[in-house]
């Protein structure tokens, strides 16, 4: 009980802003205008500033924009980091652990920018979930039905949206788990980091009843 209370004091959240927006139509969907004001990243920093929870704030910024997220991002007052973009999401949260494995975290969360709408209740419950998981992730079960398609988008499987999920972030991980898993993996394209956890020890992450609120800015009708 000691230890585990112990391996949970020392956190580190990563925030995704590294991303072209190409489906955004090349604006920068992390900064937008959000219908209720603020941008995704000036919500999320002062989301967390106000939580207790997350002591160590990362950001992966894109280039081109890096005196804007740097901007959003300036009301959160506790230990700021930040590390810019690589060429694919994977490249850029490698580069992110690498550089924050200097402060020895236990415990990390990956979330994407662009999920504007986090709570802290989410935040919470991964962390409690962390004491018992190496590696966990927020899911949405399907309400809508699933099938497979072929190539030519002929439907050739009716599949049971029970056994399915929708993936969300933030995604939280025990540091060297993580740190592991993408120092190995590094020319791959995977889409998230559970992914990346399981291709390297071949364990899956266990899942938590996401948010449909949390959901991803991608089209400008996400905004909406
Ligand atoms: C990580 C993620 O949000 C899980 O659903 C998703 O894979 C990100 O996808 P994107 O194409 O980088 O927006």
């Amino acid at each position: 009980m000691c230890s585990t209370t112990k391996m949970m004091s020392n956190g580190v959240f990563i925030l995704l802003a590294g991303g072209s927006s190409s489906r955004m139509g090349g604006d920068k969907k992390e900064l937008l205008p959000l219908p209720e004001g603020d941008n995704a990243l000036s919500r999320l920093s002062q989301m967390l500033e106000q939580g207790k929870l997350i002591k160590h704030l990362h950001v992966v910024y894109a280039p081109m924009h890096e005196e804007a997220i740097r901007q959003a991002v300036a009301l959160f007052t506790g230990r700021i980091t930040f590390s810019p973009a690589g060429t694919t999401r994977q490249a850029s949260v490698w580069q992110a652990l690498e550089q924050l494995s200097a402060y020895a975290p236990q415990w990390v969360m990956i979330h994407d920018g662009a999920r504007p709408w986090l709570t802290h209740q989410l935040i919470e419950r991964l962390h409690e979930g962390l004491a018992q998981h190496e590696a966990l992730l927020p899911i949405i079960p399907l309400t809508d039905s699933l099938k497979r398609l072929d190539a030519e988008g002929v439907v050739v499987e009716e599949c049971d949206r029970r056994s399915y999920g929708l993936a969300q972030t933030p995604q939280a991980f025990h540091f060297d788990a993580i740190y592991q898993a993408h120092k190995a993996l590094q020319r791959g394209n995977f889409s998230d980091d559970t992914s990346i956890y399981h291709a390297h020890h071949g364990r899956h992450a266990q899942s938590i009843l996401g948010e449909i609120g949390n959901k991803k800015l991608t089209y400008r009708e996400d905004l909406a």
